[in-house]
């Protein structure tokens, strides 16, 4: 048995003559918030992509529960509870919120197409629980006054909410945030504070984070992994962002 959710061991990948990652180690423990931190450029946001099977890592390992993610087919990446939101925005924006938090749910509702078009009664079990869950994500993060608006008529901070309500709502055991704090005012900053720590007292949820804000990550997060030009250079107590010489100058700065 393994103490962590999710274990990468080695993990590299090469763009070109890029190198992204170099044998990059990271440990998650479950049930905790990790904070993902690094200057840009340093991998970070490539490391979610081989998590989330966008990108092939070149070697290395990525274990959820000890299950091999690798062997996983990328489209089974959902159904084992893993969400995650993007940094410039994964949404549709000619859908209404509702509609793109339930856009978000189907991969975690199997059932081939033919068989869904065969049993209606059936389809239309799922749709009504995926409206009643993604309805419920909206209450949660605060949305459900929003839930018929459309997502491109809706201002920066309340499009990231929406982003977070879609991820949240397949009930992820894994939860991965791509710079969820870049652009937001101090008020909606408190806002995702709070319903992160909402979300993890009232769920088993374990969250891995990017973020640049370095007040927030000590805020919320229990250990960090800090990545610069695709190398683990430090990991650790939270603090280390403020006492380790080659974190500080690798991160301070770089905060947005
Ligand atoms: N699809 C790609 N093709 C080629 N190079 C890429 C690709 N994706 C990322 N890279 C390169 O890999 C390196 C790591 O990029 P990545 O986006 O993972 O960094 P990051 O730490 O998330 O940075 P940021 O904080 O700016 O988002 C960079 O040099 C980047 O230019």
């Amino acid at each position: 048995m393994t103490d962590h959710l999710l274990e990468i061991q080695g993990l590299s990948v090469q763009f070109g003559g890029v190198t992204a990652l170099s044998g990059v180690d990271l440990l998650v423990r479950p049930q905790s918030v990790h904070g993902l931190i690094g200057p840009n450029g340093a991998g970070k946001t490539t490391l979610l992509n081989c998590i989330t099977r966008l990108v092939r890592p070149t070697a290395g390992s990525i274990r959820l529960a000890g299950a091999d993610l690798l062997a996983a087919p990328p489209h089974a990446i959902a159904g084992m509870g893993i969400a995650r939101t993007f940094q410039n925005f994964g949404l549709i924006g000619e859908l209404s919120v509702l509609e793109n938090v339930m856009a978000g749910m189907h991969a975690r509702h199997p059932g081939g197409l033919l068989e869904e078009m065969l049993l209606l009664g059936r389809r239309n079990r799922h749709e009504r629980q995926a409206r009643a869950r993604a309805l419920e994500s909206l209450a949660f993060t605060g949305l459900s006054d929003v839930a018929d608006r459309l997502v491109a008529s809706l201002p920066y901070g309340m499009r990231k909410a929406v982003e977070l309500a879609r991820a949240i709502a397949i009930d992820p055991r894994l939860l991965l945030l791509d710079e969820p704090t870049a652009g937001l005012n101090e008020a909606e900053m408190e806002r995702l504070r709070r319903t992160l720590r909402e979300l993890q007292r009232s769920t088993d949820v374990t969250i891995l984070l990017i973020t640049h804000h370095v007040e927030f990550l000590l805020g919320i997060a229990d250990a960090v992994t800090v990545l610069d030009l695709g190398r683990r250079i430090a990991f650790g107590d939270p603090s280390l962002v403020k006492t380790d010489p080659q974190v500080v100058a690798a991160y301070i700065g770089t905060e947005a």
